[in-house]
């Protein structure tokens, strides 16, 4: 039977002393966190099923896949997240691993080279699509403060959702000429909560299993950010979150691996609490 997974069975920690659990303990370490009942349905290795794709008229170069991956690819995505240990430390919640890709994301990254449609030519047969993985950790009511992606990583990212539902908002920047001569992380993320916000803001549902691709306007021209909230409305639907863990995939700019050179083919990750 489903039974949404408490923070404790997956990353091995609690904000409470008191937790105690009552489940059997898994020697294995593997969590099976979806009942494989409830039959997966995208890709099977040849066609895509089910798949829904869903674009923004108003959000030029976002489009929305859900049930991009089965179960068995997000219970996959979670077990090697559990494995690398990134999350041991109460504090953290963001893991970013540049370089090679950790190996457990690359079955999904196989399947987001493979839909058709995700990102203009141009960008989805660039080589390697990605080399920078970010991995958050969100629990029930956490958020991420509204930005815009950092230049210094090229146009077309993806993320791919587990766990819970939560909505990401999308708001058009008044003023985009910052993004621009801002080349480093400095402040990056307090930047954009004067300049945005003259718009409209536009929700959309991040469902586990999703992969939401932003290029074009919608890397450069938007802020998307997460509010923190325990229950989202989003028209007649309720959302109640649970845990949540993301996994945005990006490509660096050239001359930023080259300023890295001798790291450009290593791997490296650094993990520490979101500033936001
Ligand atoms: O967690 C998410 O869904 C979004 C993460 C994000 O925007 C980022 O890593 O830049
Ligand atoms: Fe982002």
């Amino acid at each position: 039977m489903y039974k949404d997974p408490s923070i404790e069975e997956l990353f091995g920690f609690s904000d409470s002393n008191e937790y105690e659990s009552t489940e059997e303990n898994n020697s294995s370490d593997e969590l099976e966190v979806f009942d494989h009942k409830v039959s997966p349905s995208s890709f099977n290795g040849n066609e895509p099923i089910d798949i829904s794709s869903i674009t923004f008229p108003s959000i030029s170069g976002l489009i929305l896949y859900e049930n991009l991956l089965t179960h068995e690819q997000q219970n996959e995505l979670i077990n090697g997240i559990i494995e690398a240990n990134y999350f041991d430390n109460p504090e953290s919640n963001q893991a970013m691993c540049f370089g090679t890709l950790p190996s457990f994301l690359l079955n999904a990254v196989e399947i987001i080279s493979h839909t058709p449609g995700l990102f203009p030519d141009g960008i989805q047969n660039r080589k390697p699509l990605f080399d920078q993985s970010i991995i958050n950790l969100y629990k029930p009511g956490e958020g991420i403060t509204s930005h815009v992606d950092l230049p210094r990583f090229e146009d077309g990212i993806v993320v791919i959702s587990l766990l819970s539902s939560c909505v990401m908002q999308f708001k058009p920047l008044s003023d985009i000429s910052d993004i621009e001569q801002d080349g480093d992380n400095t402040n990056y993320y307090n930047k954009f909560k004067d300049i945005q916000n003259t718009g409209e803001t536009i929700p959309v549902i991040l469902r586990p299993g999703s992969v939401l691709a932003l290029s074009g306007s919608s890397r450069y021209n938007w802020t998307h950010g997460i509010e923190e909230n325990e229950i989202d409305e989003v028209g007649d639907e309720k959302i109640v979150r649970n845990i949540r863990v993301s996994v945005t995939l990006r490509k660096m700019k050239q001359d930023q691996l080259l300023l890295n050179k001798d790291d450009s083919n290593s791997f490296s990750f650094e993990v520490k609490k979101r500033g936001h």
